[in-house]
């Protein structure tokens, strides 16, 4: 049963419509207090719509919702002092300093966190005082963090956190937001990346058209499947003869010369790839087993790619 007290968030029957189109389509799930929970969906899925609704700035057109145990439209001003919100980028004025921006936010809130602190935590001391559109794309977004972190929220609702960014800057990210889970905060994280979901999350749901998919722990998403031969090659090879090979499940070209067949026996499907490829004369390259990637497991449950 899920209840508030263990709960930061509960989303029970939720829909929205702009015009005749559901954006949000009967969704539920909830958010333990402490975890990292990732909403995961291409372009349009609904993430946006569901995390403006928990934040209070649209209304539902049904269903319920809780966040930390009171409803965003009516608690709106109480709420707003315990969340966290990371703005979009373009949301922060452009001659403004990391430090200056940090100090003046502090006065919304009535027990700040102390600037100086997030500046170190984010990584942007050498840069305070630089004004952000110098900044280069990830500090932006870090201080875009740090403005979330201001008020102590107990729950942060961080919307593709780490666009912009380059592996660098995303790797120290996905560490100062793992820091922020062991100081036991509660994180709602949308994005379209798979490897964010995966290295992050505690749990994962895959949201398309406004609709759970499947809600996991990213491991179980990944080795509820058999394993996998996978492998690139000149687009069009025949996946009836793929298929056939006596270790093989079955085969499939998910992208075009990218093709992944399911087996229970890797070691020998492996052997009996190379051999066709062989007899074949067909160059294989990156031959890999492994589980089903997120990407691959995203693929399999919507019929369509995740697009970033
Ligand atoms: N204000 C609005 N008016 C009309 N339609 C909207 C509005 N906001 C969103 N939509 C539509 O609702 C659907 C869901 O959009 P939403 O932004 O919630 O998805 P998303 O998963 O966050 O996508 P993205 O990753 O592109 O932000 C889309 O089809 C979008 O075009």
């Amino acid at each position: 049963m899920t209840s508030t007290a263990d709960h930061a968030i509960v989303v029970q029957h939720l829909v929205k419509s702009y015009g005749g189109k559901r954006a949000v389509d009967d969704l539920s799930f909830s958010v333990r207090r402490g975890e990292i929970f990732a909403l995961l969906g291409p372009n349009g899925a609904g993430k946006t719509t569901t995390v403006e609704i928990l934040e209070g700035y649209r209304a539902p057109d049904s269903g319920t919702v809780h966040v930390l145990g009171l409803d965003p439209q009516r608690d709106a001003a109480q709420l707003k002092q315990r969340i966290g919100v990371m703005l979009q980028q373009g949301g922060i004025y452009p001659t403004v300093t990391a430090s200056e921006l940090l100090h003046l936010f502090r006065h919304f809130y009535r027990d700040p966190e102390d600037p100086e602190a997030l500046i170190d935590l984010v990584g942007l001391r050498e840069s305070a005082h630089v004004r952000y559109r110098q900044l280069s794309g990830g500090q932006q977004r870090r201080l875009a963090l740090a403005a979330a972190l201001i008020g102590k929220p107990e729950l942060l609702f961080l919307d593709e956190p780490t666009t912009a960014m380059d592996p660098q800057a995303r790797h120290l990210t996905w560490g100062i937001i793992r820091e922020l889970r062991e100081r036991g905060l509660t994180v709602l994280l949308t994005t379209h990346f798979m490897e964010e979901a995966e290295r992050l999350a505690d749990r994962v749901a895959i949201i398309d058209h406004g609709r759970l998919i499947a809600l996991e722990e990213p491991k179980v998403l990944t080795q509820a499947n058999a394993e996998e031969v996978q492998f690139t090659a000149p687009p069009g090879l025949d996946l009836a003869t793929l298929a056939a090979l006596p270790a093989a499940n079955s085969a499939r070209e998910p992208r075009p010369g990218f093709y992944v067949i399911a087996t229970t026996r890797p070691a020998d499907l492996l052997a009996e790839v190379t051999a066709w490829a062989r007899d074949a004369g067909i160059l294989l390259n990156d031959l890999r087993v492994g589980h089903e990637s997120l990407e691959d497991v995203f693929l399999r449950l919507t019929g369509h790619e995740l697009r970033e």
